[in-house]
């Protein structure tokens, strides 16, 4: 029987129409290879379908898939990818060679895979979405108690939106004790999804408290490591902190994912889910993006605020432009970033200095990077040669990170670190999960840091990472500093 076309209106929230479908034949082709291989065969179906909005597709899955979603657009809105249901977890808490190993899990799942993909663009087809923890040696706290250090979902069903096109992925694991029911399992799955009625009720929700935590033990970590750079071998470290929000009743994902998008622009939007806790936020910084053979990285750090008249804007832009303490900070991006692309790819190609990338609360030193990939440089393995950046950790790195895990109270968990998307031709677009926060039902994390060097002045960084936390404080009707 094939899946009927049909279309669903969905309470306001979105309206797909579905084609017929091969998802028969290719449920039957995968129970085949699965009791061949005596192993599970993942059968991966994209229609195409009509635009709608992306975050309704997301608040489509509220009610059925709370917990398994995930959502992402892209920098430039040139992508959206939102994940409904948990169709396979790729994860690992290795903590050596973890990207080799989330690696090998996602081509063993991908080598047997029986794709129906007419249409071949980047982000449709099998793909997984996730991320790593940045330390996976930090002491851990029950803060990130519900991810793992490496952690990927590959959804049940996913809608990307891309160019203008739209197309609904529907994955499916066989095993060689499956049959033809589980077809009419799924297509019950979809149409269940395709026609739920919940819609964004964006209702007010009481701030009980709002806490920085710890905020002179960071304080006086900064001083210590501006004091031992004056006379060490440290360059740069980056020192993170976070504040603790509590409300009313649980936090609503969609309704802070709407704000983000709304107010956040040029940055990539994220919300992953898991075990019901949701790590979201809202970044202007990519780790890496690999689109066929090309290449794209970013260095983002050097900061100041944001002008509140366009003459003031454009003066501090200079100020920051001309500042030798932020132009030496992002510097060292730029040499690590720049060395460590030559090393795996060719046509390494970036400016000869910084411009400024303006966000609504903060304006960065920014220098785009772009490269061709060489024969041996996937994705992940470039992130395991990226993260993480000066950007991030500092310089030299090791003894950057030691200091940030002897020093920082902060446990960033995902925080700081590589989260994006792979498919299953090998591209993907990874972000630096900052201006990020973990909401955890009535209660929530948000995490912000910043470059320390020689010449860093404590009370300054303070006020640096307070504007830092203004994305997600605005998203979540917080206090701003
Ligand atoms: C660490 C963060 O931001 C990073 C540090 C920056 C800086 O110190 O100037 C600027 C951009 C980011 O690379 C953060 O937002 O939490
Ligand atoms: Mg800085």
């Amino acid at each position: 029987m094939k899946d009927s076309s049909y279309g669903a209106v969905i309470g306001g929230i979105f309206l797909v129409t579905i084609q017929h479908t091969e998802l028969k034949e290719g449920i039957q082709k995968a129970i085949a290879k699965a009791k061949n291989l005596e192993k599970p065969v993942l059968v991966s179906e994209v229609q195409k379908v009509d635009q709608v909005e992306p975050l309704n597709v997301f608040t489509a899955g509220h009610q059925d898939y709370f917990g398994e979603r995930f959502f992402w657009k892209g920098s430039s809105d040139e992508i959206f990818i939102i994940g409904i249901g948990i169709c396979e977890h790729i994860q690992s808490d290795q903590v050596t060679d973890r990207f080799f190993h989330v690696e090998k899990q996602w081509k063993n799942v991908m080598e047997e895979a029986v794709v129906l993909n007419p249409y071949g663009l980047e982000g449709t087809g099998p793909t997984m979405f996730g991320g790593f923890s940045f330390d996976p040696l930090k002491e851990k706290t029950e803060l990130w108690s519900k991810f793992s250090d490496s952690i990927f979902h590959i959804p049940r069903f996913m809608y990307s939106q891309y160019d203008g096109q739209s197309y609904m992925t529907t994955n499916i694991v066989c095993t060689q004790h499956d049959d033809e029911s589980l077809l009419q399992k799924v297509l019950n799955e979809r149409k269940q999804l395709l026609s739920c009625s919940s819609s964004l009720q964006d209702s007010a929700n009481n701030i009980i408290s709002q806490e920085e935590i710890a905020p002179q033990q960071w304080k006086n970590a900064v001083g210590q490591v501006v004091n031992a750079m004056k006379n060490g071998d440290m360059k740069k470290v980056v020192l993170a902190r976070e504040t603790r929000l509590s409300y009313e009743k649980p936090i609503r994902i969609e309704s802070v994912l709407n704000k983000l998008i709304k107010n956040q622009k040029n940055s990539f939007i994220f919300a992953f889910e898991s075990n019901g806790d949701c790590f979201i936020g809202a970044s202007p910084e990519r780790l890496v993006k690999k689109q066929g053979k090309q290449l794209f990285t970013t260095c983002l750090a050097g900061s100041i605020k944001r002008g509140l008249t366009p003459d003031e804007d454009e003066q501090l832009g200079n100020e920051l432009l001309s500042d030798q303490k932020n132009l030496i900070e992002h510097q060292y991006v730029v040499d690590m970033i720049k060395r460590a692309m030559e090393q795996v790819s060719s046509n390494v190609e970036l400016p000869n200095g910084p411009v400024l990338l303006k966000l609504r609360d903060i304006q960065h030193l920014y220098t785009p990077v772009t490269a061709e990939a060489g024969e041996n440089s996937s994705l992940l393995s470039l992130i395991e040669r990226l993260h993480p950046t000066p950007a991030l950790g500092g310089v030299p790195r090791e003894k950057a990170v030691e200091t940030i895990r002897e020093l920082e109270a902060l446990d960033r968990g995902l925080y700081g670190s590589p989260l994006g998307w792979l498919d299953y031709k090998g591209n993907g677009d990874f972000a630096v999960a900052l201006r990020s926060g973990l909401i955890q039902q009535n209660e929530a994390s948000i995490f912000a840091g910043c470059g320390v060097v020689k010449d860093s002045d404590i009370d300054s960084e303070y006020q640096e990472t307070n504007i830092k936390f203004r994305p997600m404080l605005t998203a979540l009707g917080g206090n701003k500093q």
